[in-house]
């Protein structure tokens, strides 16, 4: 099944384009990582894809995490299911949570690495675990796909592997951001390469060498 097409599209923000000739589709099942130079559109084919899912059920990841930091870990993940309720129930969630919820949010927060830390304020966490509240959240939204941006930019290598497995277990179709070469070719079944204004490169990862795709940083 189809979940989205782009034709020949120009990408950017506001008037500025940023990708021209913008031409894919995404299926679902698949696992898509993009990469390219900072600075390249990776955000910016994110942003496009996103937009055109909104008949979909889309968990995010944004690059800067996207968390609330006076508020605590708990309701930073709980927010990736505030559309899912009427005011009056989130109210109630946000300020007397009851059991049933913390026991969801924790199971989520187990499975990024974050477990016990579901009362902390998130100003008082660390980068890598900021990433992980925003990855906790994504899982709790659940949904039929994941878009992320760079979700693992901020953890260890071996904490970046785990963090992928639970995105895939998640997630029946992933988009990622990633900026290491080697996870893309380990996690993604397809790789789009972004270069020169467009996409330079888009094939399967199992076609696909470490030269091959450094060759987008040249
Ligand atoms: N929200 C925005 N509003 C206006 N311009 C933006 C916005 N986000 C990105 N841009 C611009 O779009 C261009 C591509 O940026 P984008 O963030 O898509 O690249 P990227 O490949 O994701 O970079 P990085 O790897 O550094 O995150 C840049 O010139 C950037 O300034």
């Amino acid at each position: 099944m189809q979940l989205l097409a782009l034709d020949n599209e120009t990408l950017g923000w506001g008037a500025t384009p940023v990708l021209s000739g913008v031409s894919l589709t995404v299926d679902q099942g698949e696992r898509i990582a993009l990469l390219g130079p900072s600075g390249v559109g990776k955000s910016t084919l994110l942003n496009a894809m996103r937009l055109r899912m909104t008949d979909r059920r889309v968990a995010l990841v944004p690059q800067e995490n996207g968390l609330v930091a006076q508020l605590s870990v708990f309701h930073n993940v709980w927010m990736g299911r505030l559309d899912d309720f009427g005011t009056a129930r989130n109210m109630r969630t946000l300020l007397w949570p009851v059991g049933r919820e913390r026991a969801e949010v924790d199971a989520d927060l187990a499975r990024t690495g974050l477990n016990g830390l579901g009362r902390r304020r998130v100003s008082t966490l660390s980068g890598g675990q900021k990433q992980r509240v925003a990855l906790s959240r994504a899982l709790l939204r659940g949904g039929d796909v994941v878009i992320a941006d760079e979700p693992v930019s901020a953890v260890d290598p071996a904490q970046s592997r785990e963090l992928l497995s639970q995105i895939e277990a998640s997630f029946a179709t992933s988009i990622l951001a990633l900026h290491d070469v080697q996870l893309a070719l380990d996690h993604a079944t397809r790789i789009i390469g972004l270069g020169r204004g467009g996409i330079v490169l888009d094939a399967p990862s199992a076609d696909l060498t470490i030269p091959d795709l450094m060759g987008l940083y040249a």
